[in-house]
């Protein structure tokens, strides 16, 4: 035992000798917004009509670190618990700091995995930025291009009967937007083709879930946007070379001096970094991406990860045929509360989900939410389950990071994960913000002690097991035997749907082929 946790121990020492005095959250405390020093009073309006009364600790450390005398001149890197805040930590001193500024051009931007946190992220960028002035703006691909670039991107008025350079033209093409909300993929569209569209007057760079992003390269756009913002910076020196040969083609990125900044009379302004996640990665590899400078780490308390304060734990121990009877009399006896039900993928999302449906004496709402759908089903899904019409979601990993849906009571995890960040993220959609959440695992026999050892790694020694009434399990026995003989009825018919899909639609193409030949 005391080997083990000397192993735990030892591994927890982070190599980078930076990631050894980190800030530590929790001796912040909850700072009253009148009480905030610097805070714009305008932006105090505003997240007063969020509803806000105070900063939680992790946005007050920031602020202490961004804000006022001696700030931004080290990168942050943030690791904090599941529904710490850190969205608000990062964007209103952002917003504060971009307050002053004369000219609209991009200077923020903030990239994340996916397009429904992309979204979400905007939203609190959005509240808060127009009080200041400041315009925000989403690259997702949630629109066509073409109206992402009209929301991004601001033309010239031409006047009808002169004819203008087309050169000319380019040249007046200006950034609609002060902040940039963007997911890889579309940053990365308009990076290489999007006119007008340029980081050489960028301030801010968040990457936020950045584990996340670090373990996928989606289209290498880090090194992408790091060069270019290095190349703009370089251009600032008399003999610098103002033509960046790149493997980005033509692309021209030059820093302006003349757009004002306050960065303590150095002589152009330093790209500030922000890197967050609740389970930052201390791999020292991965973190040389980022290219950070000094990079200051803040953290919460001494463990590495770190589950919500009120969040409980419970696990449900029960053979693997029986798992779905499980849950269904767990979900009844949540009844009414929002729940998430994870599984280990999208296929099982589906097949859970579908079963669930065949329960028709549940009389609960459930819907799906998975990589496998289209995004506009899962934004609505999601919109609907924000709104309360449904009341459990059976999703895939998709949801796992990030999302946060007001009033969710309940994570239950249908297939056990394979990893204490995954749990992290995972049980950290409910708890979020001081609130009481519970996070059901289920359970085989087999599997109890690796799971043990698993939360021990987040510090949790206390996940009781949790048992749903006998008699609530055999109520619904005789409905899991139907429901059990549709789902492979419906099982059944998609695969036959599909066959014929693809059958029909390879047939096309040869249809096709034959005719472009005759
Ligand atoms: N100062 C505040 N006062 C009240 N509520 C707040 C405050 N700051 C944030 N919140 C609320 O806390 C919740 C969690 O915030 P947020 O999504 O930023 O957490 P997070 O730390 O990014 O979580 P995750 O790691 O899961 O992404 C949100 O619902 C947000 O509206």
């Amino acid at each position: 035992m005391e080997e083990a946790s000397e192993h735990n121990k030892k591994q927890s020492v982070p190599v980078l000798p930076w990631m050894r005095s980190p800030i530590d959250v929790t001796l912040f405390h909850e700072c009253p917004l009148n009480l905030l020093p610097f805070l714009d009073p305008r932006l105090e309006v505003a997240l007063e009509n969020m509803g806000f009364t105070s900063l939680f600790p992790v946005q007050v450390a920031v602020w202490q670190e961004t804000i006022g005398p001696g700030s931004c001149e080290r990168d942050l890197c943030i690791n904090s618990p599941t529904g710490s805040g850190k969205t608000l930590a990062y964007a209103l001193p952002i917003v504060q700091m971009l307050s002053t500024r004369a000219v609209r051009c991009l200077r923020a931007l903030v990239v994340l995995p996916t397009r429904d946190l992309a979204v979400q992220v905007k939203e609190v960028f959005a509240a808060i930025a127009p009080a200041v002035g400041l315009s925000v703006g989403l690259a997702v691909g949630q629109s066509s291009i073409a109206d992402e670039i009209s929301e991004l991107i601001k033309r010239p008025k031409l006047e009808a009967g002169i004819c203008y350079d087309p050169e000319d033209i380019l040249l007046d093409l200006e950034s609609s937007v002060d902040i940039l909300v963007a997911t890889p993929g579309r940053l990365m569209d308009h990076i290489n083709s999007t006119k007008g569209f340029t980081l050489e007057h960028l301030c801010y760079l968040v990457v936020d879930e950045t584990d996340r992003l670090l373990r996928e390269a989606y289209q290498s756009w880090l090194p992408t946007v790091l060069q270019l913002i290095h190349s703009s910076v370089g251009s600032l020196f008399p003999h610098a070379n103002t033509f960046f040969s790149s493997p980005f083609g033509s692309l021209k990125t030059i820093r302006r001096s003349g757009v004002e900044r306050g960065f303590k009379g150095k002589s152009y302004p330093r790209l500030v970094k922000m890197v967050l996640s609740a389970t930052l990665t201390q791999d020292p590899g991965k973190l040389s991406q980022l290219d950070l400078h000094h990079p200051l780490l803040l953290t919460t308390g001494q463990r590495r990860y770190q589950l919500p304060e009120q969040l409980e734990s419970f696990k449900l121990i029960c053979e693997s045929k029986l798992k779905p009877l499980y849950l269904v009399a767990l979900l009844q006896t949540l009844q009414g509360e929002k729940c998430i039900v994870f599984t280990s993928s999208v296929e099982s999302t589906h097949r859970l989900c579908t079963l669930l449906n065949f329960f028709g004496d549940l009389q609960i709402k459930i819907k799906e939410y998975s990589g496998l759908q289209r995004q506009f089903v899962r934004s609505k899904t999601l919109k609907a389950f924000r709104a309360g019409e449904i009341e459990v979601l059976v999703s895939s990993d998709a949801m796992t990071r990030g999302m946060d849906v007001e009033g969710v009571r309940n994570v239950i995890n249908y297939d056990v994960p394979a990893y204490i960040k995954t749990y992290i993220h995972r049980a950290g959609r409910t708890a979020r913000a001081g609130q009481a959440g519970r996070c059901f695992t289920l359970l085989r026999k087999e599997e109890v002690k690796r799971f043990k050892k698993l939360l021990q790694k987040a510090d949790n020694n206390s996940c009781p097991v949790y048992s749903v009434p006998s008699d609530s399990i055999e109520s619904f026995r005789s409905t899991y035997t139907s429901a059990l003989e549709k789902l492979k009825e419906s099982v059944k018919s998609e695969t036959y749907r599909k066959h014929k899909f693809k059958f029909k639609s390879s047939g096309m193409v040869k249809g096709k082929e034959k005719n472009s030949k005759v």
